[in-house]
């Protein structure tokens, strides 16, 4: 079998991007952030804290003929950002672009951090990393991957996000209308149980490329491109009037600067990000100051390949014995 889903921006400045999924009998429609940075599916639910819900779709177990509750288990998971939400278990019906997992472990959340709360485009999270980052106890949960793959045609899903517009998630295909030239695949590391890669170095506008092994993290649960100070200072050190402002936690520039595309390798192929998509957005509505959408991963202890990457390639997501991840420009 394969699928497909569309998932769009859930902002203008493209925070983070979306997909309906189905949930229990009758279907429940809930919009979640498909995220391969972590492995934990997870929902706001009849059991959330009522005064921690603000406008989010909520899951209801007891609405659903085909919800089990998973006894003796429970959740905890703290992302980069600091936000955290916890909870308990029930298996249901999951479907997403047309395939369904029919026993599917949903965690269902009693409580979430203010930012999920004030998040009302996010109403949880479908995790597609590795099963070593579930947070379920007493044991980890398969995520909706690992319940479909034995039934996808190819043991893959693919990545083809947009800026400020729906791009999709395919499963089990590798649609080659999607992108442009062909695809190079690289090695994963799947310690801890991130889609963990080796790019092959960077080019900084018409400057020539610098071949160096960057590790980094495909991530699309993640906004931004974080990388090495190395290479963030040699980049802004081309935007006349860039800082690294403390005021503003990042790397500022004026709004009407013109940034230079930003290349990334992967094997011998070369992706490149417009430099458009490295004005994010201004540091506070209105304001002509911008904040960068490429900063500094000193202080998360590892690069981060997000959304501003991503949605500059084709990405396949591998998870064959030996997983792997193939990009494509488009
Ligand atoms: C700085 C290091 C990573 C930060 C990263 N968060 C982010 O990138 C959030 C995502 C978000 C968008 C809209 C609304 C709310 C949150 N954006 C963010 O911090 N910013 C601040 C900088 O400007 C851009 C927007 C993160 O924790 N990503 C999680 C998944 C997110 C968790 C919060 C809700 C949205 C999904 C992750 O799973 O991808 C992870 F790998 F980083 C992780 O923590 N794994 C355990």
């Amino acid at each position: 079998t394969s699928g497909s889903v569309a998932t769009s921006p859930i902002d203008s400045s493209d925070d983070a991007y979306s997909i309906p999924v189905s949930i229990g009998t009758p279907a429940q429609v809930l919009n979640l952030d498909l995220d391969t940075g972590s492995s934990d599916l997870w929902v706001f639910s009849s059991l959330t804290t009522a005064s921690e819900v603000n406008g989010q779709n909520i899951y209801t177990p007891s609405k659903s003929s085909t919800s089990k509750l998973v006894s003796g288990a429970t959740w905890k998971v703290k992302y980069g950002d600091e936000s955290t939400s916890s909870g308990v278990v029930y298996t249901d019906k999951v479907t997403v672009g047309g395939i369904t997992a029919s026993s599917q472990a949903v965690e269902v959340a009693k409580t979430v951090s203010a930012s999920f709360t004030s998040n009302s485009d996010i109403d949880g999270l479908i995790g597609m990393g590795f099963d070593s980052l579930n947070s379920a106890k007493p044991s980890a949960v398969p995520t909706f991957f690992d319940n479909i793959i034995g039934n996808l045609d190819s043991p893959v899903f693919t990545a083809d996000l947009k800026h400020n517009k729906a791009g999709s998630y395919d499963f089990g295909v590798i649609d080659s209308s999607k992108y442009t030239g062909s695809l190079t695949y690289v090695a994963v590391d799947t310690d801890p149980g991130y889609w963990k890669f080796t790019s092959s170095g960077y080019g900084i506008g018409s400057a020539a490329f610098k071949s160096t092994s960057v590790v980094g993290i495909a991530d699309t649960g993640t906004t931004l491109l974080y990388l090495d100070t190395a290479i963030v200072k040699a980049y802004y050190a081309t935007v006349s009037g860039a800082s690294n402002s403390a005021t503003y936690g990042g790397w500022v520039f004026k709004c009407s600067a013109t940034l230079p595309n930003f290349v990334f390798g992967v094997g011998s192929a070369k992706i490149t990000i417009p430099g458009s998509y490295i004005n994010y957005s201004p540091v506070t509505t209105g304001s002509s100051t911008c904040f960068g959408g490429l900063q500094d991963s000193t202080d998360i202890g590892i690069n981060i390949f997000g959304d501003v990457a991503l949605k500059a390639a084709f990405v396949v997501f591998d998870g064959s014995d030996t997983p792997r991840l193939g990009w494509a420009s488009k």
